[in-house]
């Protein structure tokens, strides 16, 4: 039976929800306190991009089964659930700013005291542990005589493949007090067809940034084992390959390159460190992850200071690709923004490509010269740089780009391509712990 949604802010996770909710046959209004965002949004117009995600939601629209509006109380008066979707970015020391929570909170405690009918609040957002509890004792403060009960259903979507991964998730994880709400919440999950785990709602909480600082966990790991394969001329890829065949290992997360980016893994290893300091605990594995990572740019830059010679001063560079990752134009933490203002304080001029985060790069990166033309950008330049594994950049005509560079020199912090074929197609090509594709000096 369809449930009645409300979902609370229309970034990434509330929109790829609510549009899913819907596409699965619930009534789903969309709250967020951008007006423009939702005279958009009810127009089918999209602010991300993110594939397939436009089409669901304009089809949904046409059914009459998803809806947009600024008004957040009349959307919970309409529904039964609903879901908080909106932001908990890092404050400067670490901690997870709140505010956001907060504020929905309170506005959903008046509307639920208005309703005076039973209601499920559920919290998709990444939170600290501890804070679905809070959230009741808010709401209880502010709704007296309300019949209500907090969930947390932590989300484990990735920009790029977010529908996909609502649609095959591995798992749903349903925290909760109250057995009944929690059920309830995986109902509405059923045409999903995912396995539930039923846990408190503290352990819900942690599942989401246990995974996150995991997976981190991985790649710094992996990060780190390149530049062992560098020093004693082992493949990255082959030694990846072969530890992933071990189904204890999993061959998933282990690709090297420059370190993770996004909205996501920054902030939520460094939330995780910060929840283990607030009792008193060194989590010293999660201090590693997070500290090379942090490197791992830098070292990259130190690579391409060595494959250039020493200096990148007055070196003309073509940065491919912006994003953390492909598929997607979101720019938040991505390697691309970091190396390219080090490369410019270092004295390089750089020229940078992205098929689709150009307009929203360009704030950013007064810096940089941003082309839309990849070939426009490697004219003449010293080197290219691979910085997003976007399938337009690998697919470039290589005998083309080599006429183009002013010295063909391919420095690729994603391990694009076979090392044999760039060395026969007469590049120099430098890439992350492969042999014969090291640069020579200390990382
Ligand atoms: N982005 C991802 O891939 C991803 C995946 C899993 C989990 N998460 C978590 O999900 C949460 C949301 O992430 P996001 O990337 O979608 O966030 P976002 O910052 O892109 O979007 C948040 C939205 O909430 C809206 N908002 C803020 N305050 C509001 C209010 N008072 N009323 C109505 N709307 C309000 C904002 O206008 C914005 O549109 C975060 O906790 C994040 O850690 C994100
Ligand atoms: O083997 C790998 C895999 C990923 N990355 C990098 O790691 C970052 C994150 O990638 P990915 O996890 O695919 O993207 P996100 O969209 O940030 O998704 C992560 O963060 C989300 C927000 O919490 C979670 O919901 C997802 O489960 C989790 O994968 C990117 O910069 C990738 O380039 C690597 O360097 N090597």
């Amino acid at each position: 039976m369809g449930e009645n949604v409300a979902v609370i802010g229309t970034g990434y996770v509330g929109l790829v929800t609510g549009a899913c909710f819907a596409e699965i046959g619930h009534k789903v209004i969309c709250v967020d306190k951008d007006q423009l965002k939702i005279k958009r949004l009810a127009e089918a117009q999209i602010p991300i991009y993110e594939p397939g995600l436009q089409r669901m939601v304009a089809e949904q629209l046409e059914h009459g089964r998803l809806a947009f509006t600024c008004h957040l109380p009349k959307a919970v008066e309409a529904s039964d659930i609903v879901y908080i979707a909106v932001g908990t970015p890092s404050l400067d020391n670490g901690e997870v700013d709140l505010s956001q929570v907060k504020e929905v909170v309170t506005q959903i405690a008046e509307a639920i005291e208005r309703a005076s009918s039973y209601r499920i609040v559920v919290i998709k957002s990444t939170v600290p542990v501890g804070t679905a509890r809070r959230m009741e004792q808010m709401i209880r403060e502010g709704a007296p005589s309300a019949n209500f009960a907090v969930v947390a259903n932590p989300e484990f979507l990735r920009e790029g493949s977010a529908l996909h991964d609502t649609f095959h998730m591995d798992r749903i994880v349903i925290g909760c007090s109250n057995t009944e709400a929690g059920e309830r919440i995986g109902r509405l999950h059923e045409p999903f067809g995912a396995p539930v785990l039923y846990t408190d709602r503290e352990s819900a909480e942690l599942v989401k940034y246990a995974s996150n600082a995991f997976l981190a966990a991985k790649i710094s790991f992996i990060n780190e084992m390149a530049h062992v394969c560098d020093k004693v001329g082992a493949d990255i890829e082959l030694v990846a390959r072969g530890m992933g065949m071990d189904r204890r290992i999993g061959s998933h997360f282990l690709q090297a390159g420059i370190g993770y980016g996004g909205s996501c893994f920054p902030k939520d290893t460094k939330a995780q460190l910060r929840i283990a300091e607030d009792v008193d605990y060194d989590f010293k594995i999660l201090r590693s992850v997070i500290e090379v990572n942090a490197l791992q740019r830098e070292r990259f830059v130190h690579t391409i200071e060595r494959a250039l010679g020493g200096s990148v001063k007055s070196k003309r560079v073509a940065v491919m690709g912006l994003t953390f990752k492909p598929n997607t134009d979101d720019l938040r933490d991505a390697p691309a923004l970091d190396i390219i203002s080090s490369l410019v304080d270092k004295g390089a001029e750089v020229r940078a490509y992205d098929p689709v985060a150009l307009s929203k790069a360009a704030p950013l990166l007064p810096q940089a010269r941003l082309v839309e033309d990849p070939y426009e950008a490697l004219q003449g330049a010293d080197a290219m740089i691979i910085t997003t594994e976007w399938d337009t950049v690998k697919a470039l005509d290589y005998t083309r780009v080599k006429g183009l560079l002013a010295h063909p020199i391919v420095i690729d912090g994603r391990n694009c391509f076979p090392v044999e074929r760039m060395e026969r197609l007469g590049f120099r090509y430098v890439s992350v712990g492969r042999p014969g594709s090291a640069v020579e000096g200390n990382a």
